[in-house]
């Protein structure tokens, strides 16, 4: 989230993403015995027959029931043996990635009628922002006890934000706000070593062992010393796990659409693999099992996506307290990811980078970015993302953001015999050969590697012979106003706006500007007739309508700018 100024601080910094799957490992058999029935309250297809009730199979598991579902259990595995076969074949084009998306939704609408029973006894209750503000008290006084230093700041709701920080008085630029001590730093760390051994064996996947932590904590309930902060947490997320297939749909054409699908079906595969482990192939011979979050911790894909989605829009790295592992690993290097109380109630505000771990006291410090007046909102940078990235990932986006771009993909052709000596060039610029490359707002346009990989790409023989004799000289390639021979600066710069225009194309095919503008229009005047209401699904809406607005709003100017570059 910065640049760090101090010696021994360590940067915050907002981990991008969960993309990773953790390598799967051996479960325990789940146990349980039958001790009553309530009715299903749905239906789910599936391969096997469906049992029109439930058995509560109750487990005593930390002192609570779980319903084990077994009633439901032969049609849950064939729905999630349908899953890894959807999630294990890889998409050859956006379409084929569509139509694997639309089909793990469905099959994930249909788990989560079959896990309800689960998912109610693990308290998922839907929460507004005024039940979460009266949580608030509680919350703050647990901070308080718990070392959390603010003379200034408190939670409050703020419309379109949820809960957020406001000022209780005037506060001075660089003004220390708020201080949290590590002992209230919420991370893997914080696990009875047992559960450690169990779920955090991959110190690279800092992330999913957090929300596993996450889970188990959260399946404690009262039992809990985190319960006061994790029942101020949101019970549902803007991420795109929450998506419908029909909001989704409005993503797709944008450049954000294939992150968003990914990353559904990167979290559909992970739950998919764990309800392996603990259902469908369980081995009792392994005690390492990330099934016995399934079998001891009541998981299910709702819990799953909620914690998935509170690391992924409020976890932060921080420097590991434990510094080696079991087999004397050095991790000293490895930052952890964590969640940290009150702090992570600060909203976005572009600016700059003013929270840092220190190590010396073991605490994580926070100044203010900017001043901020008593009763207004307080707000931190959560760092430079484009608005794809924290729409996919934080369930937000900046219509302010000056760090944005849209990613395009570009990559040199198998069949170029000249593929070698592009290829060097672009390397001497740390360009790969396939490569994303960012269209930028205005009044930049295009950004120095896309240029620089237009040209390259446009180079004739005796051309890559000429930069390639030089390497020293191909960074030039990166500035706009680069000497070059007329013919091959206004190829590229034809070959841009093909390729811009042929993106908007596809924005306009897919949704068309009249709709979006439309739908825009539809939601405010909701939004106003329904002022202090919320309305199931609209904010995902806005958000997927203005993303599609503000990635038009790049791609076209930067079209005309190219347009105007080919007639120079
Ligand atoms: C670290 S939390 C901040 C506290 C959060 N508002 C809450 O109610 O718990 C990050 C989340 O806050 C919301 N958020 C943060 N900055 C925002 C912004 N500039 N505009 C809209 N939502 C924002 C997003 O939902 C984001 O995922």
């Amino acid at each position: 989230m910065g640049k760090n100024k101090r010696k021994n601080k360590q940067q915050q910094q907002q981990s991008p993403s969960l993309v990773q799957t953790p390598t799967q490992t051996q479960s325990e058999a789940a146990s349980g015995s039958a001790s009553g029935t309530t009715s299903a309250s749905g239906s789910a297809a599936g391969n096997q027959t469906s049992e029109s009730h439930i058995v509560q199979d109750k487990n005593k598991i930390d002192g609570k029931r779980f319903p084990s579902l077994s009633g439901r259990r032969g049609e849950l595995n064939a729905l999630v043996v349908r899953l890894l076969e959807l999630v294990a074949m890889q998409p050859a084009n956006p379409n084929e990635e569509w139509k694997q998306y639309v089909e793990l939704q469905l099959q994930l609408q249909r788990i989560m009628v079959l896990e309800e029973p689960l998912q109610k006894a693990v308290c998922l209750d839907a929460t507004d922002d005024q039940s979460r503000q009266a949580k608030v008290t509680a919350f703050s006084e647990w901070a308080k006890a718990g070392g959390v230093k603010t003379d200034c700041l408190e939670i409050a709701i703020f419309p379109g934000y949820q809960l957020g920080l406001r000022a209780t008085q005037d506060i001075a630029a660089e003004q220390p706000v708020l201080s949290v001590p590590r002992t209230l730093i919420f991370s893997e760390e914080h696990l009875p070593e047992t559960d450690r051994k169990l779920f955090c064996n991959f110190p690279l996947l800092t992330n999913f062992n957090l929300a596993y932590a996450l889970v188990i904590e959260k399946v404690r309930g009262p039992d809990s010393v985190w319960r006061p902060y994790i029942d101020v947490l949101p019970a549902r997320y803007n991420t795109v796990l929450y998506f419908s297939i029909e909001q989704m749909q409005r993503l797709r054409g944008t450049a954000a659409c294939t992150s968003a699908l990914r990353q559904c079906r990167v979290i559909a595969r992970q739950y998919a693999n764990m309800y392996k482990c603990a259902h469908i192939r369980p081995d009792a011979s392994s005690a390492s099992s990330m099934g016995v979050l399934f079998t001891q911790h009541g998981l299910c894909y709702e819990l799953y996506r909620w914690a998935v989605s509170t690391v992924m829009t409020r976890q932060n790295l921080v420097p590991r307290e434990l510094q080696a592992n079991d087999d004397g690993d050095d991790l000293s290097q490895l930052p952890i990811s964590a969640l940290i109380p009150y702090w992570d109630m600060a909203n976005h505000r572009p600016g700059k980078i003013t929270s840092y771990y220190d190590s010396g006291v073991h605490q994580m410090d926070c100044t203010a970015q900017e001043a901020c007046k008593a009763g207004e909102q307080f707000f931190i940078y959560y760092g430079d993302r484009s608005n794809a990235d924290l729409l996919v990932h934080n369930g937000f986006i900046d219509v302010n953001n000056r760090k944005d771009y849209v990613k395009i993909r570009l990559g040199l052709g198998l069949s170029d015999a000249l593929v070698e000596q592009r290829a060097k060039i672009l390397a001497r610029l740390n360009i790969e050969r396939k490569a994303e490359l960012r269209v930028l707002p205005a009044p930049d346009y295009i950004s120095g590697e896309l240029l620089a990989f237009v040209r390259v790409f446009n180079m004739s023989a005796d051309q890559l012979e000429h930069w390639g004799s030089d390497l020293e000289r191909a960074v030039d390639l990166l500035h706009i106003d680069c000497a070059l021979e007329t013919d091959h600066e206004t190829r590229t710069w034809q070959y841009l706006y093909q390729r811009l225009k042929l993106l908007l194309g596809v924005l306009e095919a897919t949704f068309k500007e009249s709709d979006e503008l439309q739908q825009l229009e539809k939601i405010q005047l909701t939004e106003k007739q329904e002022v202090n209401k919320e309305l199931p699904g609209q904010e995902i809406d806005l958000l997927v309508v203005q993303y599609r607005r503000l990635e038009r709003r790049i791609l076209t100017d930067a079209l005309e700018y190219a347009q105007e570059r080919c007639k120079v």
